[in-house]
């Protein structure tokens, strides 16, 4: 699957570029076949489970709860963000099919396949991108000890009616948001085209670590900050749904979504990467577009 991919002003992508994706592999076979397998992969019980939990406990209570608390940033925990990659460096993420390996393999192989298809020192932001993504899940650390169903998974809107295009949507039936009448019609508590900056979704590391990055005033581009917010949230960027939540701003940056999600996606592989060689280069860009330490 070649997607259209914009340069960072919107302007028609270079031939080189596009040859470059092509190159990298990103095919859509690979993807029905190799990834985001819900059906039958070898960890299908683990994730079908994170996402019962997820479907069934996350309500438009309990993440604006959640995202009240974490906003605040006052955890007392002072850190860097290559610290905070490498507590990633002993977790898991359960709700994942395609991948059992310590989430910081994935940041790094993430940041490193954009490197390649985009490596020009103008798309430093787009590499530190991909290497920070996930940071938001040092929330399964034992810093923070939140419970898996509250930090990964897919992402959905609360406060209106869950769309079919969740994958286990099923599970949705057991949340009590599901027969509440103020939060099950298509708007739900929305007005229309609201823009998704105004929409509860289910909290997790999406959002968590959006606020981390506002807070800290990090100078990431805005591109940045929607794929590090939204890249969870399939129903949007792969499946064309809750358009009447979105506003022209979201559709503006549905393309960096989407264009981040196959590096996101496509770049999961068994192998380690060797941390320490790449570690100067991240730690630079770190420095340009963040302070030395944050507040999480
Ligand atoms: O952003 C994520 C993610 O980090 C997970 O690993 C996952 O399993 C998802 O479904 C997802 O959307
Ligand atoms: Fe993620
Ligand atoms: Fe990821």
């Amino acid at each position: 699957m070649i997607v259209n991919s914009p340069t960072r002003d919107g302007a028609t992508p270079e031939p080189e570029t596009i040859a470059k994706e092509k190159e990298f592999g990103f095919d859509i076979v690979k993807e029905t076949k190799e990834f985001r397998n819900y059906e039958n992969s070898s960890l299908q019980d683990t994730v079908s489970n994170s996402y019962k939990n997820s479907h069934t406990l996350q309500t438009y209570e309990y993440a604006s709860k959640k995202m009240r608390e974490y906003s605040k940033l006052n955890s007392g925990i002072k850190m860097g963000i290559w610290e905070a990659a490498e507590l990633l460096n002993t977790i898991i993420d359960e709700s994942d099919p395609d991948s059992d390996i310590p989430q910081i393999n994935h940041l790094l192989q993430t940041a490193e396949a954009i490197r390649k298809v985009y490596p020009g020192p103008e798309y430093d932001w787009f590499h530190l991108t991909g290497f920070i993504h996930d940071l938001g899940k040092i929330l399964l650390s034992d810093k923070f000890n939140e419970p898996q169903w509250s930090v990964v998974g897919d992402t959905f809107p609360l406060g209106c009616r869950f769309d079919e295009s969740n994958i286990f949507f099923d599970f949705f039936k057991g949340n009590p948001d599901y027969s509440d009448s103020r939060y099950n019609t298509k708007n739900g508590v929305y007005q229309e085209n609201c823009g998704l900056e105004n929409v509860v979704m289910s909290w997790g590391h999406d959002e968590y670590f959006y606020q981390v990055c506002i807070g800290n005033n990090s100078t990431l581009p805005k591109q940045a900050l929607y794929m590090i917010r939204f890249h969870s949230f399939y129903p949007w960027h792969r499946h064309d749904q809750y358009k009447n939540l979105t506003n022209q701003q979201d559709e503006e940056m549905l393309e960096w979504v989407r264009k981040f999600n196959k590096f996101d996606l496509y770049s999961k592989d068994p192998e380690p990467i060797d941390v320490e060689k790449i570690k100067p280069y991240y730690l630079s860009i770190i420095d340009k577009y963040f302070p030395k330490v944050l507040n999480w």
